[in-house]
């Protein structure tokens, strides 16, 4: 028998707040701020364009080689830091933190700002069906059995808004021989946004090593 847990399980990489984490926190803040910004700012841009390229000329000095920088993300604690849905490493990452529940399903909340809209006040599309496929595929890995998507069928019921508390869920409907079904959605005052259907093949690309 297994015992009841009584915190839900960690999926998805919790940011450190120190070290690239919070260098990654704060770039997300850049990116969102000089979307707010705008054109029409009185900010000096030239000056903030110049000082943002000195911090990348930085950080591309001391970076490792890039064969070794790809085996670190794929090895350890790595392999959930760096996506662009959950990664703490990546300042395009929301970032989105899933759970795993004892139902079988995975869940995490997030709200999205400026940088993820598409009809004015509301998510992008793609933006939805990027979490979407990222969380059936964690809901895959949560079920035990996973794959790459074959197949991703969204439905779009309502206008998804930014700067609100989105729910975002997935759950493992079937598996057949290497085919894979999944499912998810977005909730936002709990009404469905988007839903999602997956078909996922089993199949693994090799890791860097
Ligand atoms: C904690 C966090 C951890 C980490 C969690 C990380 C989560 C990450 C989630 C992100 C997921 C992605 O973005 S993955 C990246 C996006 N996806 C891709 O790049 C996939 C690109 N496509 C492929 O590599 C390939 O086409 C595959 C793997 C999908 C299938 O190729 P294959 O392996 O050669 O398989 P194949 O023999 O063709 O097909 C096997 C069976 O599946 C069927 N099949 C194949 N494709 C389809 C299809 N589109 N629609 C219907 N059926 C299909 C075939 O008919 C066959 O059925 P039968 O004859 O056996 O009946």
């Amino acid at each position: 028998m297994t015992a009841a847990r009584e915190q839900p399980l960690e999926l998805t990489a919790i940011s450190h707040n120190e070290g690239v984490d919070a260098a990654v926190s704060a770039a997300r803040r850049v990116i969102a701020s000089l979307l707010h910004a705008g054109d029409g700012s009185a900010a000096e841009m030239k000056e903030v364009a110049d000082r943002l390229n000195a911090v990348a000329d930085h950080l591309d000095e001391h970076a490792p080689a890039m064969d070794q920088r790809m085996v670190d993300m794929w090895s350890g604690e790595g392999i959930t830091r760096h996506d662009p849905v959950t990664g703490p490493e990546n300042t395009i990452a929301p970032p989105l933190h899933l759970t795993g529940k004892d139902d079988g399903s995975v869940e995490g909340v997030v709200a999205l700002g400026l940088p993820y809209q598409g009809p004015p006040g509301h998510v992008h599309g793609g933006i939805s069906a990027l979490l979407l496929d990222h969380t059936l595929g964690v809901a895959n890995h949560w079920a035990g059995q996973s794959g790459m998507t074959a197949e991703l069928t969204l439905r779009y019921h309502r206008p998804t808004p930014l700067f609100e508390q989105l729910t975002v869920t997935g759950e493992q409907i079937a598996v057949d021989g290497r085919k894979i079904r999944t499912r998810g959605a977005i909730t936002a005052r709990g009404e469905v946004c988007v839903s999602a259907d997956g078909l996922f093949i089993a199949k693994h690309l090799p890791r860097p090593r």
